[in-house]
């Protein structure tokens, strides 16, 4: 079985230099445009940094293929097959980018016959690195990452997100789920406004639990390994197995609480990432 170790080493050593671009622009003013909704832009740093990322990756792995959020929307056909795949968010958490609320990642994630390999997740503003490589552990800065193990929803902190979807659908049916995790009740619903972020605090047993309906493989695909290696569970929110082009994601610290969550939340119509008129996410308000 391959190694993808010198991938892995190389792709934190990208995601470092490309957050010195999206540091110095994070002060700056920004030219903002609207990509499927009136709540998912994007600004020409995401646009820069994801070129970035696939050129020099390219230049070293020229056999690799790319699955990047801002070629998607380019218009690129989003396929995951089994060669080896990066799939790349440049800005995890544009709308905060924009507005300078300091929570921004760039997040990697690598395949290999589909199955994810490894994961980087660098929130840049913090300076926090998280990685995980199939087999060998969860880490932040180079410390070792463990779940909460948390069992008991009470005692739950659970992290969402409203999400770019604001039909009258999605909005109901995600706002009344959070109504029914409150009145569980759990200790807390939080939102930072990057789901790479947001799943790698359930890496961290900060929070117990993570979920959403929504988002795309380039938001979830590199925090999901981290959960997984830090002992964590990652399922569909349907109780099945996981499938990061589902746009469904339960990310929790015991099988007992993904469970308890997926009992408890209802799921919207969203088609998924690799159904090929799935326009989700491409360039459609401008
Ligand atoms: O900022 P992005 O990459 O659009 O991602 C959002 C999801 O819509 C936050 O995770
Ligand atoms: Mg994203
Ligand atoms: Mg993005």
């Amino acid at each position: 079985m391959a190694n993808w170790t010198d991938c892995l080493n190389f792709g934190i050593s990208i995601a470092k230099q490309a957050s010195e671009v999206v540091l110095s622009a994070f002060q700056q003013h920004k030219e903002v445009k609207l990509k499927s909704s009136p709540a998912d832009l994007v600004t020409e740093t995401d646009q820069r940094v994801e070129k970035i990322l696939i050129s020099a990756i390219r230049n070293r792995y020229p056999q690799h293929r790319f699955i990047g959020e801002e070629s998607v929307a380019a218009g690129e056909r989003l396929e995951l097959t089994d060669s080896p795949t990066w799939i790349i968010d440049p800005i995890d958490g544009t709308v905060n980018f924009v507005h300078r609320f300091p929570f921004v990642a760039i997040s990697i994630a690598f395949t290999f016959n589909k199955q994810i390999q490894f994961g980087i997740v660098y929130s840049c503003v913090e300076d926090k690195l998280f990685y995980a490589q199939r087999g060998g552990g969860a880490f932040l800065n180079g410390e070792p990452l463990y779940v909460s193990g948390q069992q008991d929803i009470s005692r739950c902190v659970v992290v969402t997100e409203i999400g770019a979807e604001r039909d009258d659908v999605a909005l109901s049916t995600t706002t009344s789920n959070i109504c029914r995790l409150l009145k569980l009740p759990v200790h807390g619903v939080r939102a930072l406004g990057t789901a790479a972020v947001d799943m790698c605090q359930v890496a961290t047993g900060g929070a117990d639990a993570y979920y959403h309906i929504g988002m795309h493989c380039w938001d979830i695909a590199a925090s999901a390994i981290i959960v997984q290696e830090a002992g964590g569970v990652v399922m569909d929110t349907d109780g099945s197995e996981f499938d990061m082009m589902s746009r469904r994601v339960i990310a929790a610290s015991s099988a007992t609480v993904a469970d308890r969550i997926a009992q408890v939340i209802q799921a919207f119509p969203c088609c998924r990432d690799d159904e090929d008129n799935c326009r989700c996410g491409a360039t459609g308000v401008n």
